[in-house]
């Protein structure tokens, strides 16, 4: 059958896009959409997701690993779902609708998303890192020099190391760079490789320095290697709550692909 696609991307977070409001898209062909995400045999992405109908809500957001496999929360993906929904018609300048982690209110203007993410009540650091699920689970790293990290080699020790192991973490390596500024780099669970951007994890250095006291501000400037993001929030006794992660979520090319 001939499958119409969108790509999308966000600070280089790339997603195929499919509008599956008919619902005939087959989701338990794991290979398929490991297929589809493939960069040499396919169209190229980190994850795929499917934009479905909602009782309740605008939409419902359907999300895929790279490797096929249902994922938890995406917040890319999430931002340029919202963008496909405008190009779509499903929705003008603001939305709810439901995801894997629950309900998310997100608005769009001028090709800029800002979305809500869940909120966190949960953040357990240590000396050397802090974990928390911002939607995602995320293990995050703070030092000097990230851009000499093998983030593909250090990330996956990891993500599969105690006391993650099989289900693993994504991981996130940060450096402040001001009293509200970062930078990020992150290795992913579910493309197994380092990626330009992520934006559950982003979203996790955000409040983890916060929540370690590297920073007082709750409106965060974060840089990763696609672009730049904010995520702000409000922060009460180490609860975080109106947690917002925005940025740009740009349409590329549609097409059609034969599977
Ligand atoms: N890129 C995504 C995160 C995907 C998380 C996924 N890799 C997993 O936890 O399995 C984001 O922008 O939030």
């Amino acid at each position: 059958m001939d499958l119409q696609f969108y790509k999308y991307q966000g600070t280089g977070n790339d997603f195929v896009m499919i509008d599956n409001r008919s619902l005939t898209f087959p989701k338990e062909n794991t290979a398929l959409i490991n297929n589809l995400c493939d960069r040499r045999f396919g169209i190229g992405a980190d994850g795929l997701i499917l934009l479905e109908p909602a009782t309740d809500y605008d939409f419902k957001m359907v999300y895929y690993n790279a490797d096929g496999n249902e994922g938890s929360m995406c917040g890319n993906g999430g931002r340029c779902l919202v963008a496909f929904a405008n190009q779509l018609g499903v929705i003008k300048n603001k939305t709810t609708f439901i995801a894997v982690d629950g309900e998310h209110y997100a608005t769009i203007e001028n090709g800029i998303v800002s979305l809500k993410m869940i909120d966190i009540d949960t953040v357990d650091s240590n000396k050397k890192y802090s974990f928390l699920n911002t939607g995602s689970p995320h293990h995050v790293e703070f030092s000097n020099n990230i851009s000499e990290i093998d983030v593909k080699t250090v990330g996956s020790k990891i993500r599969f190391g105690a006391p993650y192991f099989e289900e693993g973490t994504n991981v996130n390596f940060a450096e402040q760079v001001s009293e509200n500024s970062f930078k990020v780099r992150t290795f992913e669970r579910g493309v197994e490789d380092e990626t330009l951007a992520c934006g559950t994890g982003v979203t996790a250095v955000a409040i983890a320095a916060n929540s370690t006291n590297k920073t007082t501000s709750t409106h965060l400037k974060v840089e990763v290697l696609g672009g730049n993001l904010e995520v702000s929030f409000d922060e009460d006794d180490n609860k975080y709550t109106n947690v917002f992660l925005k940025g740009p979520a740009t349409f590329v090319f549609e097409g059609t692909i034969t599977v």
